[in-house]
Formats: structure tokens, sequence, C-alpha cells
């Protein structure tokens, strides 16, 4: 795996990390918050729990004034030792001005020591019935008693502090209409306020909205710490309970605050939610956005790495083939419009490579219909052709060219790959090969072997064709003399000079040639007998008159002797009719020479 490709996964970890570095930032602050949350609620609950302390001390201590006032009323008449009609009459009036006197007071009474009843004022007897057991074992005290239905809370006072023996006014007092005008209920609707005793009975109707029964051991624990408040909190899925306990004074009552902060929190919670949704959404948005960037990038990169080695390599391929020896040219299929060309083929063209782009590729080649046949034939065969053909210069002028064309995909068009080389020179060697193989160098006639390689190929034809043709056969007359007496340049001039008259006397279509020495042989196709008797007549009479001037400026005159026969299909080589020709000229030789002898097959 190489660096490029670690990369995006190095910057995905990056931002994994970044992200998990948020939410635990996130998580910190939700923490601090949810803490800070709790704290205010724990000091508002306690705050709410020391309000309803002091509202309900307050109260007790108002209706303990007021037992003290009835005391004071009481203790003289206790004091007479006989209580008579008279005296409980009295009795029984101070107690029911102390029940008018104080609110919620239900009922009202005497008791001794000895847990009896010496006079009661009561709205249902029930209530100080259910509370003649209460003994106070202090000079005063607070109880709580729920009985019947009922609950009350019970303020009982010595009517003589100092002695142990004496009687008690016992107030009982309804406890659920003393909690409800705890002022604090009616402003916090948050809060509930429970108040109980130490055998945690709490009041019943404050049992409708939380199930104590859960936080008995908690209470239980608190009651036995002997402390004055402690507070804790409870939590559950969808709220949060803060919960302050408190002794009343240092009476036998508890008040209890739960605070319940479950809209406060849950909706506090959903938040916290909603935000830790959008910011993992965010942060996979995010990590999207820069594995794409990542991703981007690196591919950026590894195409501008692609296309510098692509232009690295164009630039070498187009040095390279601009450095070839070959000329080549790169023209578009659909309309063969040159788009490229390199030196080399501007040079054999001679044209400036900017020209050339404006031409067709066709336009290079003499003959068009050379183009369009190897073009055709590229196209069907799907292979390259090469052939030597007649192109054209720049400036009309024409010369070999062997030219191969090819197709090849340039961005995606089909283009035509077109070499060029020039052949001219090597097509002027063949040509002058060929004249030095053909041509008699002397006469410029054909030599020997090429007039029988000629012959025999015309025979083939007469053979095809069954037709006739002739054969002459010519020999220069004492042509040693010339030599002797004129020297031997005079000899090749007059050898010239019979091939120039032999060439002008006979037809373009005859095979003409100068078989050695001063020995000439013409082959006349399609050409009787009787017609070549004629043509070889007047071939002896045009050289015996050709007036021949040496360069010393002497004119001679020569003659020659000429042997005719007949080629016939029956001719399987040209040698045979040859033989023939022979004898007739020698015939001519032997008859006094400058003549036409004929050679009659038929004799044989
Ligand atoms: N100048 C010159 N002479 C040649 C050439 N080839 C052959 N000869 C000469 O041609 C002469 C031929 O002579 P001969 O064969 O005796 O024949 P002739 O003198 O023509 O006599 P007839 O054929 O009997 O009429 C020789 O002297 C050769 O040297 C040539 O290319 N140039």
């Amino acid at each position: 795996m190489t660096w490029q490709s670690k990369k995006p996964i190095l910057v995905a970890f990056c931002a994994l990390l970044l992200a998990i570095g948020i939410l635990w930032l996130l998580a910190v602050q939700v923490s601090k918050s949810y803490d800070t949350e709790i704290n205010r609620i724990q000091s508002e609950t306690e705050n709410i729990g020391i309000a309803a302390e002091q509202e309900l001390i307050g109260k007790l201590e108002l209706i303990k004034i007021k037992q003290s006032i009835a005391a004071e009323k009481i203790q003289p008449i206790l004091d007479n030792g006989k209580l008579n009609a008279n005296d409980t009459e009295k009795l029984k009036t101070v107690l029911e001005y102390f029940l008018t006197q104080v609110k919620d007071s239900r009922a009202v009474g005497i008791i001794n020591s000895s847990h009896e009843i010496l006079s009661s004022v009561s709205t249902d007897d029930q209530d100080l019935l259910s509370a003649s057991i209460f003994v106070p074992s202090k000079t005063d005290a607070v109880e709580m008693f729920s009985a019947n239905g009922r609950s009350n809370i019970y303020i009982s006072q010595r009517l003589d502090p100092t002695s142990e023996e004496s009687a008690s006014i016992l107030s009982a007092i309804n406890a659920n209409q003393l909690i409800k005008k705890i002022s604090i209920l009616k402003n916090n609707k948050q809060a509930s306020i429970f108040l109980f005793d130490k055998d945690i009975k709490p009041l019943k109707k404050n049992l409708e909205k939380i199930n104590i029964t859960n936080h008995l051991a908690a209470f239980q624990s608190f009651i036995q710490s002997n402390q004055q408040s402690s507070s804790f909190t409870i939590n559950s899925k969808t709220q949060s309970t803060q919960i302050n306990l408190r002794r009343v004074g240092d009476s036998a009552l508890y008040i209890a605050i739960f605070n319940q902060n479950e809209s406060n929190l849950s909706t506090w919670k959903n938040n916290t939610i909603f935000y830790i949704i959008g910011c993992i959404l965010i942060q996979g948005f995010l990590l999207q956005i820069l594995y794409s960037l990542a991703r981007a990038k690196r591919m950026n990169q590894t195409l501008f790495l692609k296309e510098t080695k692509l232009s690295a390599s164009e630039t070498r391929f187009r040095q390279m083939i601009e450095a070839m020896p070959i000329g080549l040219i790169l023209a578009r299929r659909q309309d063969n419009l040159i788009v490229y060309i390199n030196k080399p083929a501007a040079k054999i063209l001679d044209m400036p490579q900017a020209s050339a782009l404006s031409k067709r590729a066709f336009s290079i080649y003499s003959n068009e219909m050379d183009f369009t046949s190897q073009t055709n034939h590229v196209f069907e065969s799907k292979t390259s052709q090469s052939i030597e053909c007649i192109l054209k210069k720049n400036t009309g002028e024409p010369f070999w060219a062997n030219i191969s064309i090819s197709m090849v995909d340039v961005a995606d068009t089909q283009t035509l790959l077109i070499g060029i080389v020039d052949i001219s020179e090597q097509k002027k060697l063949e040509a002058d090969l060929k004249h030095q193989a053909t041509i008699d160098h002397l006469s410029g006639l054909y030599n020997r072997a090429h007039f029988i390689n000629s012959s025999n190929k015309e025979i083939q034809r007469i053979q095809r064709h069954k037709k006739n043709a002739s054969l002459l056969m010519l020999d220069i007359d004492h042509f040693k003399r010339v030599n002797d007496n004129h020297g031997h340049d005079a000899g090749d001039l007059v050898i010239q000079i019979i091939a120039l008259t032999c060439q002008e006397t006979l037809r373009d279509i005859d095979i003409v040639g100068r078989l050695g020495g001063e020995e000439f042989a013409a082959l006349l196709p399609e050409t009787s007998a009787h017609e070549a008797l004629n043509v070889a007549e007047r071939l002896r009479i045009a050289i015996e008159k050709r007036a021949i001037k040496l360069k010393s400026g002497q004119i001679i005159n020569i003659t020659s002797s000429i042997g005719v026969t007949e080629v016939t299909p029956n001719d399987a080589i040209i040698d045979i009719a040859l033989k023939r020709a022979d004898l007739a000229m020698y015939s001519s030789k032997n008859n006094g020479r400058n003549q036409v002898q004929y050679f009659d097959t038929t004799q044989e």
C-alpha cells in the first residue's frame, strides 16, 4: 500500500478522532450541565424544605403559646384539688375558647398522668380518644397519629412544667389542613411535601402522589441518624427526584420534600439527545465530506501525475517521430484532413509543416485513385498496406515513394497513419540496372539476352493466338574492313547508325536487338513472310543509301545482308527461328551480299 492510498484512511481516522473528541467534550459539557442542574434542584429542594419546616414550627409554636395561655387559666381550677360541676364547666369553657382560637383544632383536652381525660372539648371524640394513650414524656411534646382515617398532630404541654405528675393540655390539630396551609406548597407545583412521624406513617392524602414505600429504608436510616436534615437524589428513566428529609425542630414530626423535575429534566435530556444525534450526524457528514475531499484530492493528484506522464510520453513520442528518417502523416479518416506531419515528410513533399495541415491526404498522390484503393483495402482488411506509387511534391513534381497506411486511434478519433519513404533514387537505380541488363550499350537496342527473352514471350503469344510473325537477321557486310580502314571508333559509329536505321525503319512493336558484333535481329509480330520481305528490303535500301560521315569527315557507305524467316506456332523458342534466319542471312552473304534472302520453312 502506497502513501497516497493510505492518506484518505489517515484523514478519515483523524476526522474520527476529531469526532470522538467533540463528542467527548459534549459529554463532559452535558455531565457538567447535569451536575449543575442537579445541584440547583437540590438547593431548591432544600430551600423548600427549610421554608416548610419554618412555617410548620411557627404554626406549632403559635398553638403552644395558645396552649400556655389556656394552661394559665386551667391551672388555678385544677389546683382546687377537687373538680366540682362548676369547675368542670369552667374547664370546658376555657377549652372551648381554645378550640375556637386555634384553627384546624379538632379537639382539646386535659389528661392526667394516668392517661385519664379529665375534660375535653371535641368536634369528634374519636380525635381525642385515639390520643388518650399518648403520655407526654417531656414537659411538652408533639406527635402525630393517624387513626380511623383521620390524621392529627397532637401537641401536649404540662400544665405545671416543673411537676412530672402534672396533668397536660393535649390538642389534636387536623394535620392535613395544617400541611395544606404551608404556603410553599402553592408556589411550587413541582414539589410535594410529606409530613410523617417517627413510625413513618405519612398523611394519607400525600400517598396519592408518591409511593413512599420505595423510600422507607432511606427514611428509617435518616430517623435513626438523628440528623436535622438530609438530601438525596433518586433517578429513574423518565425523571429525577430530589428528596429533602427534615426533622421539624426537635419534635417527633418529620417532613419530606419530593421535588420532581420530570418536565425540566426530560426536556433537557431530550435536547441533549437531540444535540448528540445532531452532532453525530454532522460528524458523519463531516467525515463523508473529508473522505470525499481526500479522495478527490488523491484522484486529482493521480490525474495530474498521469497527465504529466502522458505529456512527457507524448513529448517523447513527438520527438521520436520528428527524429525518424521516415516521413509520417496523421490524417483524420472522416475527412482525410492532415492533422500532423513530421519534418521528414514535409521535406519529402517539399512543403512547410504548417501549410501541410490545411491539405487532404489524397492531395499528395499523383493519382488519387491510388489513395482510394489503398485506404479501401486498409478499411476492409483492418491491416496496414504498403504500396509503391508516384506521389507529387508541393511543386507538382512527381516522385516514386513507398507509402504505407494503417488505422490508429488518436484521442478516440480514427486516424490514418501514413508513412512515406522517398524511393526515387532506388527506382532510378533499378531502372539503370534494368537498362544495363536489357539494352546494348553501344547500339541502344535490346542486347542478345533480352531480345531472346522478349522474343520467346512473343512466341508464347503467337502460340496462344495462333498468329504468325516474321524474323529478320541482319549482318553488316565487310564490317571488318571498316575497322581495319577507319578504326574501331568508326566501326562503333557504323553499328550505332545501323541500329538507328533499324529503329527508324521498323515499327515500335517490333523487337529489335543486337545479337553481337555487327549482327542484328528483329522479330516482327503479326507480320507475314511477304510483308517481312518488303520490310527487310526497305531496311536494306535504307542502310545502303545512308551516307555515314566519320569523325575524320570521310563519308562511307555500308551495305547489309538480311535473312528472313517466318515464325510459326510450331517454333518452341526463338532460337529455332533464329537458326533459319541465320541460314537465310548467310545465303544472302553467299549470294553476293547487300540482299535479302528468305528461308522457306516448307523447304525443311
Ligand atoms: N568496331 C567494332 N568492331 C566489331 C565489333 N564487334 C565485332 N567487330 C568486328 O567485326 C568484324 C567482323 O568481321 P567478320 O566476321 O570477318 O565479317 P565481315 O568483315 O563483316 O565480313 P562478312 O561478314 O563476311 O561480310 C571483326 O573484325 C570484329 O572485330 C564492335 O562492337 N565494334
